[in-house]
């Protein structure tokens, strides 16, 4: 398969159909500024491996932003189901990949979530799918960590909601401080999770090696 099937598959191997995947125009113009870039930098964006990085590097932003154009409320929407189950439901372990809004570099963890049903439970993979609409956008861990928890709660009106993310942050390795194991864990709560047992609990739980 070519590089180009591969990024034009990208959009119907996600199930985000409804992306308009190739504005060409807003390609062509990212790629133009890239082309500047590479000279900046001291390349010649002429010599054949760099011949169309430009374009690929678009493609790649495109991709690494699409959460702009996907609503995450309504992939929720789309799977509420009523069930007459209270208790505490945990996704854990959610892959995360985002970019810092400060430097444009990957930040990427793990996030776990949680919430309790009240009157209506929720397919389970529109959880991963609400953290990657938030998480491929330009952010800081603290906000993507709010907007998933805001997002479950607005929508699935849930008793409680609880999130924890645990990321590294590329520019805290690659450059800048250049620590190369910290580990940053944000969290946010709403409802039962507020109090403390329920919280500890969750904690536990994702805590726990029970797989
Ligand atoms: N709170 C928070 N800070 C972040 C996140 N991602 C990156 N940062 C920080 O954003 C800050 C930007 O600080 P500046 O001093 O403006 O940028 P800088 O000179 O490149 O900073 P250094 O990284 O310390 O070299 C840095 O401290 C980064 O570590 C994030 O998700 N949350
Ligand atoms: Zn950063």
């Amino acid at each position: 398969m070519s590089l180009d099937n591969q990024h034009d598959d990208f959009a119907e191997e996600n199930g985000y159909a409804k992306i308009d995947r190739y504005n060409s125009k807003k390609i062509n113009k990212i790629a133009a500024n890239y082309a500047e870039i590479l000279s900046e930098i001291g390349e010649n964006p002429q010599r054949e491996g760099l011949l169309k990085t430009p374009e690929r590097v678009a493609k790649a932003l495109q991709f690494l932003t699409h959460g702009y154009d996907l609503d995450a409320a309504e992939v929720l929407r789309s799977a509420m189901f009523q069930e007459d189950y209270s208790q505490m439901v945990i996704v854990k372990d959610i892959e995360v990949y985002s970019m810092c809004e400060h430097h444009m570099l990957p930040f990427f963890g793990k996030a776990h979530i949680a919430y309790i049903p009240n009157g209506h439970i929720v397919g389970l993979s529109k959880i991963p799918r609400v953290v990657d609409i938030f998480a491929r956008r330009l952010q800081v861990q603290e906000r993507l960590t709010n907007e998933i928890r805001d997002c479950i709660q607005d929508t699935l009106k849930p008793a409680g909601v609880a999130v924890v993310m645990e990321c590294k942050h590329m520019c805290m390795s690659m450059r800048g401080i250049q620590k190369q194991n910290s580990v940053t864990t944000t969290s946010a709560f709403t409802g039962q999770f507020i109090i403390e047992k329920t919280r500890s609990e969750f904690l536990r739980l994702i805590a726990a090696n029970l797989a």
